[in-house]
């Protein structure tokens, strides 16, 4: 079994000694400064002005411009959107970097891809939590964490697997386990999860359940209370104890129709699928459809994103949702909040 990595065996010193720079304060960045502050870490955020400039504020934290950020701290986690870091790094984070400062990542496509050429004197590292940072963030206040992955692509000082360690720990991690990765497995397993699996596959088993179930005839409601509403908490069953725990709970019906029609859905056709998938992404192919999306300002991302807001799914599920105030959780009202905060601005 892979070496696993909890809280009792991770020394913080290395790190107590340090300030942190968290560049960027979204979904990962806002939960990453909370908890390593809340953990004892010395952290400051490095922003342009806009929306999480003044969240980052309002939370209490010394926030600076990016080249500022950089300059006054030791270890420097990019928590920019992929597709923003090659500039930023170049204009902002590059010339500001001391020899043997260390700068960090939480997903390695743009050091794996060679977008991001770090300079030879500062250490490089990985801590990539497997979970989404508003759940990076909820989890820590509740006591548990979300795992992560750690990797080192440089190390020049001789600490960036304590400090890659220690980073895990303070963001809760280490609660749930911390494993040893590179950034070429790192960058290809999760590029690979959320296309096929987590996001691409999820979303598209929903719909097409969705569609299956509107298109017999049967009512949008029942069929997004059947293949969207209860997949959470099935997945709850999964998350909790594995296919067995769920296999337990739903009842023997159920399960003889996941024996026998599942494989008939998810079949040989679509591992197939999957394999051309991970194919892409190994080749650098998707990475390089992604860069180039990029550059051209997004068109295909803007209109696919538009008709995917349109789905009849989208309608009733906002309809029923709102119904069921419960099903809020924070990331929803922080959402709705920013509305809020936009439309201030915007007036
Ligand atoms: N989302 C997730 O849960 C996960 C993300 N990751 C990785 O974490 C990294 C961050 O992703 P994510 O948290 O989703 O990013 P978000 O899009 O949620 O947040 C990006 C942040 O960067 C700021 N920003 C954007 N452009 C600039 C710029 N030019 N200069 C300064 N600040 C800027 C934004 O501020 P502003 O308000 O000004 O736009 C915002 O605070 C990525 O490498 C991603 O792959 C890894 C695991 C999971
Ligand atoms: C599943 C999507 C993810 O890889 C993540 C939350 O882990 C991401 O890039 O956001
Ligand atoms: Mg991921
Ligand atoms: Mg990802």
């Amino acid at each position: 079994m892979a070496k696993v990595y909890y809280e009792k065996e991770i020394d913080k010193q290395v790190l107590q000694e340090k300030k942190i720079a968290v560049v960027g304060y979204g979904s990962q960045g806002h939960a990453h400064a909370l908890n390593l502050r809340e953990s004892g870490y010395d952290v400051v955020v490095g922003l342009r002005p806009g929306k999480s400039q003044q969240k980052a504020e309002e939370d209490g934290f010394k926030v600076y411009s990016v080249a500022d950020a950089v300059k006054v701290a030791d270890v420097v986690m990019v928590l920019l959107p992929d597709e923003h870091q090659t500039e930023v790094y170049e204009a902002s984070i590059k010339p500001n970097l001391q020899s043997g400062n260390a700068m960090a990542f939480a997903h390695g496509f743009n050091i794996h891809f060679n977008q991001i050429v770090p300079p030879s004197d500062v250490d490089v590292f990985l801590v990539a939590p497997k979970g989404p940072g508003h759940l990076v963030r909820r989890t820590y206040e509740g006591g548990a964490g979300v795992p992560a992955l750690y990797g080192v692509f440089q190390d020049v000082t001789g600490n960036a697997k304590q400090l890659s360690l220690a980073y895990s720990q303070g963001i809760g991690a280490a609660r749930a386990g911390v494993l040893e990765t590179s950034f070429q497995e790192e960058t290809e397993t999760d590029l690979f999860g959320e296309q096929a699996v987590l996001c691409g596959g999820l979303t598209n088993l929903i719909k097409a359940g969705f569609e299956t179930l509107t298109e017999a005839g049967y009512q949008p409601e029942v069929a997004y209370f059947e293949c969207m509403h209860e997949v959470k908490l099935i997945v709850d069953l999964l998350y909790e104890g594995g296919l067995e725990n769920m296999r337990y709970s739903v009842s023997d019906t159920a399960q003889w129709g996941d024996f026998v029609s599942g494989p008939r859905v998810i079949n040989d056709e679509t591992k197939a699928r999957m394999k051309e998938v991970l194919s892409e992404v190994q080749s650098g192919e998707f990475a390089k459809g992604w860069i180039l999306e990029n550059k051209a300002n997004r068109p295909q991302f803007y209109a696919i994103n538009a008709l995917e807001n349109q789905h009849p799914i989208e309608k009733v599920g906002k309809e029923l949702r709102d119904l069921m105030p419960f099903v809020k959780q924070p990331l929803q009202a922080t959402k709705e909040k920013q509305k809020d905060v936009n439309v201030h601005v915007t007036n």
